[in-house]
Order: C-alpha cells, then structure tokens, then sequence
C-alpha cells in the first residue's frame, strides 16, 4: 500500500524501551522507581518503607537545586492565587512545617481542588511550588530529587507518599482495579512480553469460536447501524467505521459514547436504544479478557520488583472499547493514540482521554489466518524513530499489545473486512 508519510512523534514521557525498575526494596532504604508526568503516583505503589517511620522530625527540602520556590499560606489561597495554572514539582506540609508529600501535577491548583473535592483534609497543609515546568523529563527528575532530599533529612518518606499510608493520603490509592481471578496464560503472556519489549503479540487469545462469535456479534452491531464512520476523523486519516461501546469494567451496564448507544456487562451486551435483549457475547467475552489485562499488569510489576509507566497501579480497564470495522481498501495513518500534540488530546472526562492512554490493547476477531498478502489490513508499528517496522496481520484471536505513548503505529489499507475491538488502558486522576 502507498505509505502515508511518516511523522513520527517523539515520547513524551515514558521511552518505548522497557524499563528496568528503578530501584528494588532492599529493606533499609526508600526507593523509587521510575515515574512520569502524568505518573505522579507512580512512587506510591513501590517506594519501599519498610522499617523506616516518619519520625516527628521537621523535613525541609533545601537542595541548591531546587528554583522558583514559592510558598503559599494555605491549600486553598494557593488554589485561588499562588499556585494557579502552575505545573511543576510540590510539596506539602503539615502545620509543624513537615513534609507529607512530594508531588508533581500540570496543575498544581487544580489537583488540589480536587483533592479537596474528594473530602481530601487540604486546608491546614501548605504547599510550597519547588519547581515550575512544563517539560516532562525535567518534572520526573525534580520530583525525583524533592522526593530523594526529603528522604535524606528526614530518614523517611514523607508521609502521604507512604503507600500503606491511607488515612494522611491525599491521592488515596483510586482506580485500582482489584484482581479477582488469575489473568488467563495468554494475558500473562502478553504482559510479560509488553513489559520487556514494548509490544507484544499473542495468538489464540480468542479461540477460533470466541472469535467468530465476537465477529457476528460486530457483524449485527454494523447491520444495525451502529458502526460508523465518524467525518471528524476521516478527515484526520482513518476511514474506517467505529462503535463504541461500553466495557463493562465499572460492573455496570451503561451507554458507550453518543455515537453507538450500545452496551454491554462483562456477561451481557444489551442495546440500551433498542431496550435489551440483544445479547452478544462474544464481545463480552472479548472485553473481559481486555479488562483482565491492568490487574495482570500490576502483577507483572510486582514480579519484577518494580513499577514502570506500564505497569504502575494507576493502569486501569477503561469504561469504554472501541469495536473498529475497515474494508474496501479502508486504512489508519500513522499516529500515536496518546500525543498530548493532538489539539483533541484533553478532551473528555478523565480516563476518557487520549492524554490517559497508557496501554493499547487490540483484541482482533477475524478469522483466522489472515492472508496479509492479498488482503493487506496489517497494523504497522514503528520503533526506533522509524528504522525500525513490525507488522502485525490481524488474524484471529491475536492480541496486540503497547504502549500507547511511544509506539506510532498506522493500519495498513484493508480489502477484506477487518475488525479490531481496542482498550485503552488509562492512567488518569479521576
Ligand atoms: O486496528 C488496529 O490494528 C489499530 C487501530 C488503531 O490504531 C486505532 O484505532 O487507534
Ligand atoms: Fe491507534
């Protein structure tokens, strides 16, 4: 197929290599493993404090390095005034001037407000701006130093950084999705193979019945309209048709987006317009193997001893999946799902948008095998600024995983019906 020309987007945050942990417990010290702007919580699934204790002790951040200090005289002055708009490195502290959490935020006023909007205690702590900016690399790295230094003096963490910390803690642990069962060999697999290569690639996911069910269940979504071309992103570079409909993570049945109206439990679909009674559940089936995969993400961190941009516990199912059909020379140019560039990137509630993509998970229901040679359709992905290609073909059952910030990718031109059901795994403050 003609190649739409490549541009391709530089990593944001996070790199598309794995990363090693940062740091392992070691039973003395406070560690942290590596974390991202939009990842502020990363540290609080994996600092290890054991044995240590946050002793009465001031903790004051005093690094030559930290710049632009500021201070406010309460939480919520600096919501109105000090800190508004600011992105950056904070720290929290108690009246008795103690640090109780280093955090980072693109908006410090506007965390705090929410903070408090969540019945969070914010309004005797203040919060000292130690270091405004907007570049990610160098937010993850002051927030990294505020936090080392804070260790240092204090011989401890501070205390809302604390993961076992829940009564002090602003940012109590939310959106984590419990594991309620072990997830299935496959995702395990896929997962493992994400987390040490940046993508992953798993066959069988949906056995060849799962998947023609999952098949006819789109097949009567398109018949009955449901499936759409959007003109917003035609124009953007993708001529295929799209349905979104709900996942049935938050254990309810509930509409999609506006523009399918359908939805689905993880044992049931039923067509809210229609009132019900159109079960499909192949495509449950597809989703709650797609909702399994953050639980098994988290689990794969442990194992490693550590917590990346992928795997941290902030990860979590979304709400809504994507079900994608393309034919008749149908294609996707190149893009990345999670490119803070795109001037529609903020848009939605959070978990919804693209700036919360952490993972892309692609469960295909084709049949199986696909025949790339004649019928195109391949998901290309691109590595090491372009050198290097992977293309997948959408066969049957397979599973395609990475991650959804560095890793552009395209959809070569379809001849032949393609479907793809997509999870955006999101990593968001809600
Ligand atoms: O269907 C695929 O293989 C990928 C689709 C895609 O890139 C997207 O919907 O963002
Ligand atoms: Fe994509």
């Amino acid at each position: 197929m003609a190649m739409a020309p490549h541009h391709h987007p530089q990593p944001s945050c996070c790199t598309s290599r794995a990363r090693a942990p940062w740091g392992r417990p070691c039973g003395k010290h406070a560690v942290v493993a590596s974390s991202c702007l939009r990842h502020r919580n990363v540290h609080r699934a994996h600092i290890h404090a054991s044995g240590l204790r946050l002793g009465g002790k001031e903790t004051r951040v005093t690094t030559g390095t930290l710049s632009g200090t500021r201070s406010a005289s309460s939480v919520s002055a600096c919501s109105s005034v000090s800190a508004s708009g600011v992105s950056g490195v904070f720290v929290v502290r108690n009246p008795a001037r103690i640090v109780v959490y280093v955090g980072m935020s693109r908006d410090v006023a506007k965390t705090f407000a929410d903070a408090k909007a969540r019945g969070a205690d914010t309004e005797n702590l203040h919060l000292d701006v130690v270091h405004e900016t907007t570049d990610a690399d160098d937010m993850r790295s002051m927030w990294k130093a505020t936090l080392a230094a804070s260790v240092r003096e204090s011989g401890a963490l501070p205390v809302g950084n604390q993961p076992e910390h829940e009564q002090n803690a602003i940012w109590e642990k939310r959106n984590i999705p419990r594991a309620e069962a072990e997830p299935s060999p496959h995702i395990a697999r896929a997962v493992k193979e994400l987390v040490t290569k940046g993508y992953a690639i798993v066959d069988g996911v949906l056995d060849d019945n799962l998947a023609a069910a999952a098949r006819q269940d789109a097949a009567r979504l398109f018949d009955a309209g449901k499936v759409k071309s959007i003109e917003s992103q035609r124009n953007r570079g993708r001529k295929d048709a799209i349905a979104m409909v709900s996942s049935g993570a938050d254990g309810r049945a509930r509409p999609g987006t506006p523009l399918a109206g359908v939805a689905f439990s993880t044992k049931q679909l039923v067509w809210e317009e229609s009132g019900g009674g159109n079960d499909c559940p192949g495509l449950a089936a597809a989703a709650s193997l797609l909702t399994s995969i953050p639980a098994a993400l988290h689990a794969a961190a442990e194992e490693a001893g550590g917590v990346t941009c992928l795997t941290t516990h902030r990860v979590k199912a979304p709400a809504v999946l994507q079900l994608a059909r393309y034919t008749d020379g149908e294609y996707y140019a190149c893009h990345l799902d999670n490119d803070p560039r795109d001037a529609t990137a903020a848009d939605g509630p959070p978990g919804m948008r693209s700036i919360d993509r952490a993972v892309t998970a692609i469960l295909y229901p084709n049949e199986n095998p696909w025949d790339a040679a004649s019928s195109g359709g391949e998901l290309r992905m691109f590595f090491d600024e372009g050198r290097r290609t992977v293309d997948v073909s959408p066969a049957g059952g397979r599973l395609v995983l990475f991650d959804s910030r560095t890793v552009p990718h395209e959809v070569c031109a379809s001849t032949r019906e393609r479907w793809a059901i997509s999870a955006w795994l999101a990593d968001a403050d809600e």
